[in-house]
């Protein structure tokens, strides 16, 4: 069942991970992946269900979420997304991870 105390909990998380502070970890995760501009054109070859940050924030905004746990699942989704692409300890890969961590910080709370 959807409350209105869920949905602004994970509002609180959302506003967490746009913070300018975590740029240099949540970059990555900002905005859709873009196959041409990140000369990777077998991204949706491997990546069946993209996801980022936008897109979740759209789907809060748009009362798409049903509870948080379908919230949670598309969070957890981005995040998976990027270490089936990335090789593991890559760059991106280690954002994922750091933002991944800030994030189970929050929904832990
Ligand atoms: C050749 C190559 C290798 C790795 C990447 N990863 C990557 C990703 C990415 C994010 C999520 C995801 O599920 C997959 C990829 N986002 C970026 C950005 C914004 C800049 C540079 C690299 N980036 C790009 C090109």
């Amino acid at each position: 069942k959807k409350s209105v105390a869920e949905f602004k909990f994970c509002e609180g998380i959302m506003k967490e991970l746009w913070k300018k502070q975590h740029n240099s970890i949540a970059y990555p995760f900002y905005n859709p992946v873009d196959p041409v501009a990140l000369e990777i054109p077998d991204y949706f070859k491997i990546i069946k269900k993209p996801m980022d940050m936008s897109e979740i924030q759209r789907k809060l905004n748009h009362n798409e979420y049903n509870n948080s746990n379908e919230f949670e699942a598309d969070i957890r989704l981005m995040f998976n997304n990027c270490y089936k692409f990335n090789p593991p300890n890559s760059p991106v890969y280690d954002c994922g991870k750091q933002l991944e961590a800030v994030f189970d910080d929050k929904w832990s709370q």
